[in-house]
């Protein structure tokens, strides 16, 4: 008889039937979602569609009053923080900037959850903090205090913050935000690399779509605090599909170097501006 794979090994993070409110609103409705293993999935959506929210559900800052958010195969909400700190890391979408502080001390923040009751830092440490700098380029500057550092720079170090906890699981949220051209790109470059060479599972919020279309494996839609589309290549995407989800006409154009879509918003006043 073939061996099933248990769903899990595949997909180490999913939630099933998730519903979240704040008070008496209600801001996720039965959300299933399956998070492929080593893959970079971006969630994209409406401005508050629920993104962020699912995200905190996904790694248990955010309580849902039904449904289950499985971590490795077993409950988020019966696992230990220090277990989840283990497996699973979060950068927020405006970390808070520590003042007076390294490059290097924040970066070794990230190594706390494996760190035993004396805090005794080990050469397993020191490697792990070494590795993250060098693979965000963030080693050349790991003396500097943070808030020296430019916005690119600064996200940088608290991606490598994250890559020091060593987890499989990583989840960013609009890791991108405030930076140039440059250093989007960057960024972007950086996690997706981070699944197909690194190893780890990626989930990303994203507001730029066509950043989103270019490096994303998979891209989930949410509308409402529901998922309006699961799991779709980026190939798949439809102009139908963006207006659909953003509530705005656009047309698709073809990336002459990936043969990836990119999608353009169409003016409502006509096209061309007469100039001159
Ligand atoms: N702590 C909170 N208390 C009350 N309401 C909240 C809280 N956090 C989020 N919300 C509400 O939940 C809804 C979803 O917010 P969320 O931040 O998840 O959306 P989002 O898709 O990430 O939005 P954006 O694209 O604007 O960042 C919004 O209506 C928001 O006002």
């Amino acid at each position: 008889m073939p061996q099933i794979e248990p769903k899990h090994t595949r997909h180490p993070l999913l939630t099933q039937n998730l519903c979240l409110s704040f008070g008496d609103s209600a801001v996720l409705h039965d959300i299933s979602i399956e998070i492929p293993q080593n893959r970079l999935t971006v969630l994209l959506g409406p401005n508050g569609s629920g993104k962020s929210t699912l995200l905190g559900a996904m790694s248990r800052l955010n309580r849902p009053f039904r449904g289950i958010t499985y971590l490795n195969g077993k409950d988020i909400a019966t696992q230990h923080t220090r277990d989840i700190a283990r497996k699973l890391g979060i950068l927020p979408q405006s970390p808070l900037l520590p003042a007076n502080m390294t490059v290097y001390d924040l970066v070794s923040r990230g190594r706390f959850p494996h760190q035993g009751m004396f805090a005794h830092w080990t050469s397993a440490d020191e490697n792990a903090v070494i590795r993250a700098l060098e693979i965000t380029g963030t080693l050349e500057f790991s003396n500097r205090a943070v808030e020296t550092l430019s916005g690119g720079q600064r996200q940088r170090c608290f991606i490598a913050m994250a890559l020091a906890q060593e987890t499989d699981i990583i989840l960013f949220d609009e890791p991108t935000t405030y930076l140039d051209l440059r250093y989007q790109v960057e960024v972007m470059e950086l996690i997706s690399q981070l699944g197909t060479q690194h190893g780890r599972t990626i989930v990303a919020v994203l507001h730029d779509l066509n950043f989103a279309l270019q490096y994303a494996d998979y891209l989930v839609f949410l509308k409402n605090g529901r998922i309006h589309q699961p799991a779709t290549l980026p190939q798949d995407c439809t102009a139908e599909l963006i207006t659909a989800v953003f509530e705005t006409p656009v047309t698709k154009l073809t990336n002459p170097v990936s043969g990836l879509p990119v999608f353009l918003p169409l003016r409502k006043q006509g096209g061309l501006k007469n100039v001159g």
